[in-house]
């Protein structure tokens, strides 16, 4: 069971909904992968007039948790206004923090995403702050008391899997909040070996969105999330160097 705050879900799988080819196909692929968690951009939203195009009109929202996200913020302020339309509009008060600091990467501003961490923190709602693969800024962030650290595996969108596979088991051998790869999962390999890496949850958009087949694909990662965790929860074998016979015959009688 995947824990956040006072949240509680069965599936690990968080899917984005935005870049589908069209809502059917958004639909399926969401129900497909048996995700619990949708986010999107309350930006690509007018959430408060029902006449504006509503990204989720084939979904019944009443069966997920809608996670509003601040995408397209440059400033914590900016951020923290985000979020709270979100939460005047109705929508729970969990809010995945996303403030770009660079356009050309996608990546995270640490400073403005601390900022806007603390302030949601402090406005009472259950703050996912979206960082890069940064160990101390994970840790610092742990430290203000966030409901879990999000590090991209790779720039939004890229589907270049796990850049930095070492960062991340650093995140998470440190992490006391769950810990939740997002961006850059390019195929279920990548999500997979995020979840044996030991994270408690992936988020990807783009892998499912974009695959030839949404559908296929979006029950691909679900299996590949399963499989990822289980295989952790099983204990990895360690790498060795070089070669243990697999049926050793030690002390054993051998057929000449
Ligand atoms: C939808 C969302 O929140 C994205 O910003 C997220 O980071 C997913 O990234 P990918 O599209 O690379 O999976």
């Amino acid at each position: 069971m995947l824990k956040i705050g006072s949240f509680s879900f069965q599936s690990r799988l968080l899917l984005g909904t935005g870049k589908f080819s069209d809502y059917d196909v958004q639909r399926q692929a969401i129900e497909v992968s048996e995700a619990e968690i949708l986010t999107f951009a309350v930006r690509r939203m007018d959430i408060f007039d029902a006449s504006q195009p509503n990204l989720l009109e084939k979904i019944d929202v009443t069966k997920y948790t809608l996670l509003p996200n601040t995408a397209g913020a440059k400033t914590a302020e900016e951020a923290v206004r985000i979020a709270k339309l979100a939460k005047a509009s109705g929508l729970c008060d969990m809010v995945k923090v996303e403030v770009i600091g660079d356009w050309k990467t996608l990546l995270p501003d640490p400073v403005e995403t601390l900022k806007a961490s603390e302030e949601l923190l402090k406005e009472g709602f259950t703050v996912l702050p979206y960082t890069s693969d940064d160990v101390v800024l994970a840790r610092k962030l742990q430290e203000l008391g966030v409901h879990a650290i999000m590090p991209g595996a790779s720039p939004i969108g890229s589907g270049l899997g796990i850049v930095n596979p070492l960062n991340l088991s650093f995140i998470i051998e440190q992490a006391t909040v769950p810990v939740i790869v997002d961006a850059g999962i390019g195929g279920p390999a990548d999500a997979a070996l995020a979840m044996e890496l030991g994270a408690d949850g992936v988020l990807l958009n783009t892998a499912v969105s974009g695959a030839k087949d949404p559908v296929k694909m979006a029950e691909a990662m679900k299996l590949a999330i399963e499989a990822g965790r289980i295989g952790y929860e099983a204990g990895r074998i360690a790498r060795k160097r070089y070669a243990t016979a697999s049926s050793p015959i030690e002390g054993m009688s051998v057929l000449e």
